[in-house]
This record gives structure tokens, sequence and C-alpha cells, in this order.
């Protein structure tokens, strides 16, 4: 291999995130963010190890222009593309179907694959591709890595994966539920166990995945056997704009009654629902301000909170009827590591499940991992930030040298 270096790229539907990470000492020589990709104006940052933030708003068309500045970037810190320490790039790639349950070497057919799975991961599938396009042209050299958001769920048991409907129907389309974030899921519920000085494999988590998807998982042991998400990552918890759990008739309705087409639908609950489509703020952020601020507009900010945590509370609960035996909840992402609150009311009354928060520890202003339940609960509640981009450099590397790195 050419050096221990991996560019990680996570590219959303209007954003790229990305990271170098040094495998060999966990370093990150650089970093940054493209935001609001194809609008007027994009917000572009980038923070190199041993330099100041370089930051500024310039229109970004596309992701291959993205993608261009992130090396350009790159280039300005002699961290080029072409550098001989770069050892690969890896790329988060949100829905790899059955086929894709390990990281892979994408080549064609794999970029064809993940093209395939478009219809089920509307959102994401497309970004992901435009990302691993750009960067395929950008370093035709550099050994590119897929690492799937579904991969950590393979090991749902088939009860678990199954929808009630006809089994060939659902066999023919490839109906079933993947479930996602599992990067995030895998690193979150090792890390759980660790804080809590315990073996992964003696450890049972249940993992909150709160950005702006929002997933849980129930981990026995390291593995996963339950999940929110489904089919689509549309399943599930209430997001930042989509509705999560919902009635499928809900659909039939809108299309007999209101007369709405199928693609309205899908842009109602996976673009204007969760959060936004309840209070009109997909942020969490605004939601808890405006609750704060009171008046005419807390109402519909305090309801849109109520059933967010709500949604949250009904899986904890189900996920300690399917574990059995719960030794961790975690807390993680954005709203997940940030919103006290959340936390806070997640978890109020839960004290017969042997759940409960600290008052004063979840509020204390902290970054790293951490847990915020009284001493001596009987279930430890952590606050435990995701590294989604650690964990795809280490298993891009994985890949290509052959090795398993040590991870804590
Ligand atoms: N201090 C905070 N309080 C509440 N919510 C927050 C805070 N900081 C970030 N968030 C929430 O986290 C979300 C983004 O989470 P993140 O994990 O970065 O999402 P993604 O990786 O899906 O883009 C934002 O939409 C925002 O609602
Ligand atoms: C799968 C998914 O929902 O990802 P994100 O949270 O990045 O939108
Ligand atoms: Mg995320």
């Amino acid at each position: 291999m050419r050096g221990t270096r991996v560019l990680v790229l996570n590219t959303g539907s209007s954003s790229v995130k990305y990271r170098l990470l040094d495998v060999a000492d966990g370093s990150c020589p650089a970093g940054g963010l493209i935001e609001r990709i194809g609008e007027r104006t994009s917000y572009l940052r980038h923070d190199p190890a041993d330099g100041p933030r370089r930051e500024r708003e310039e229109p970004v068309a596309d992701h291959a222009a993205a993608l261009e500045a992130v090396a350009d970037e790159l280039e300005c810190d002699g961290l080029g593309l072409d550098s001989p320490g770069l050892a690969a790039i890896g790329h988060r790639v949100v829905h790899g179907g059955r086929r894709f349950t390990e990281p892979t070497l994408i080549d064609e057919a794999v970029t064809a694959e993940i093209e395939r799975l478009v219809p089920v991961a509307p959102l994401h599938n497309p970004a992901n591709l435009a990302g691993i396009r750009t960067a395929l042209a950008l370093a035709p050299g550099v050994p590119q890595v897929a690492v799937f958001d579904t991969a950590f769920h393979t090991t749902l048991p088939e009860y678990a994966a199954r929808y009630a409907i006809d089994t060939a129907v659902a066999d023919a389309h490839r109906v079933r539920r993947y479930g996602f974030h599992g990067t995030s899921h895998a690193y979150v519920s090792r890390r759980t166990a660790h804080l809590l000085g315990r073996e992964p494999s003696e450890t049972n988590v249940i993992v909150l995945h709160l950005g702006n998807g929002a997933s849980a998982s129930a981990v026995a042991g390291g593995r996963c056997v339950d999940t929110s998400m489904g089919l689509t990552p549309l399943e599930g918890l209430v997001m930042g704009t989509r509705s999560g759990d919902i009635d499928p008739a809900v659909v039939f309705h809108l299309s007999r009654v209101a007369g709405m087409s199928v693609d309205e639908i899908d842009e109602l609950l996976n673009r204007r629902g969760g959060l936004l489509g309840l209070c009109g703020d997909n942020d969490m952020r605004e939601v808890l301000r405006r609750m704060d601020r009171g008046g005419a507009d807390a109402a519909s900010a305090r309801l849109a909170f109520d059933v967010y945590v709500h949604r949250l509370r009904k899986y904890v609960g189900a996920y300690c009827a399917v574990l059995g035996r719960v030794d961790a909840v975690a807390f993680t992402a954005g709203v997940g590591e940030n919103a006290a609150p959340v936390r806070e009311a997640a978890m109020a009354g839960m004290e017969g499940l042997g759940m409960a928060v600290d008052p004063e520890l979840n509020r204390a202003p902290a970054s790293g991992p951490r847990v915020v339940s009284p001493p001596g609960s009987r279930v430890a509640v952590a606050v435990v930030p995701t590294d989604e981009e650690l964990e795809i450099a280490t298993q891009t590397y994985e890949l290509l040298s052959g090795g398993t790195m040590e991870r804590k």
C-alpha cells in the first residue's frame, strides 16, 4: 500500500463532509465540509491540522465542483489526491441492499449496483454516487472503497427483517428491512461497552442515533438484532424532515381522497414531514429555542418535540423487550450528543426499566463519551459521540491491507 492516510467522503444530498485520517496514529491532517451545494451561494470550510481554519461563501454548482474544491484545499496543504501518503478514498454509501455486507472495493459493477438501489434510498444514494464518480475521475490511481450504512444490520434475524406481506412479492422486489446508520450503530455500541469497561461481545446496548436522519438499534453482544429503519431510511423515529412510522393506509387515503400522486406523497413523507411538517422547523436547535421563548410560536414546536420524544420512548421500550437485558442506552449524532432536553424527556419516568438521567450530569457541558445516569443505575445512560469517518477509514484500510486495526 502507498501510505496510511485515508480520505473519507460523506456525501449528502446538498453537502459533502470530508476528513483525511491517518490510520497509523489516528491523527487527522485535515477535514472540512461544503454545504448548500447547488444553491445560490455555498459554504466551504476547511480545517488543516497545522494551520488556521479557512472558510468562505461562494457558489458551488454540483457535487463534481464540490469535490474539486475539496481536492484544491487539500492540495494547498500539500495533501493533494496524488500525494504518496494517500492509501485510499473511503465513501459512505447509504444503501447496499443484500449484496453488500462488507466494505467493498469500488469498480464499474459496484457503481452500477449502487445506482440500481437509488429507488430505495432516494435522498442518499444519488449523492453518494456523484461523490464516487467524481472521486474516481479526480484520483483514478487511488483505490476507492464503499462502506455501507446497511452492512451492520445484516445480522438482523429473519423475523425482524421481514415485513408481514406476501413472501413472493417481497422476495421478487427485495422488500425487507435493511436498516441504516449501521457504521454509527457499530461504532457507538462498541465505544459504549468500552466506556463501561466491558467487552462489546458481552454488552447489550440500545443506540439512539439522532441526527438529520434518526434511527434506533438493539445491539446484543456486538450484533444488531433490530433497528428502526426499514426498506428505506423513512421508517421508525421522527426525523428532521421525515415522518418515520406511519400507517401505510395514509398513502392510499391521500391518493384516493386528496388526489395526491405517489411522488407528492413521497415528498410529503420524506422531505416535508418530521419536525418540519409538525412545526415548520427541521432543526432541533430551533425547535428548542422556540419552546424556550414561549408565546404563540412555542405551541407547535412543543407538539413537534413531544411527538419526537414519544416515538423515541416507544422504541426504547420495544428494544428493552427485544434484548431482555439492557446494559446501556447510548445517545449519539447531532441531537443525541447535544440536546440535553431530548435525553431528559426520553428517559423521564423510566425508573421501572432501570433507566434515568442525572439532571446535572446530563446538562453539564462536555464533549467526549460520558455516562449521564446516576451512579449505580441498573442501565447506564450514556452520550457517546459517533465517528462514522474514523470507522469508515479503519474499515477501508483493513480491506486494502488485509489486516485488522486495533479499535478503541
Ligand atoms: N446543540 C444542539 N441542540 C439540539 N440539536 C442540535 C444541536 N446541534 C446539532 N443539533 C441537531 O443535529 C442535527 C444534525 O445532526 P448530524 O448528526 O450532524 O446530522 P447528519 O450527519 O445527518 O447531517 C441538526 O439538524 C440539529 O437539529
Ligand atoms: C440514512 C440516513 O438517514 O442518513 P442521514 O442521517 O445522513 O440522512
Ligand atoms: Mg450523519
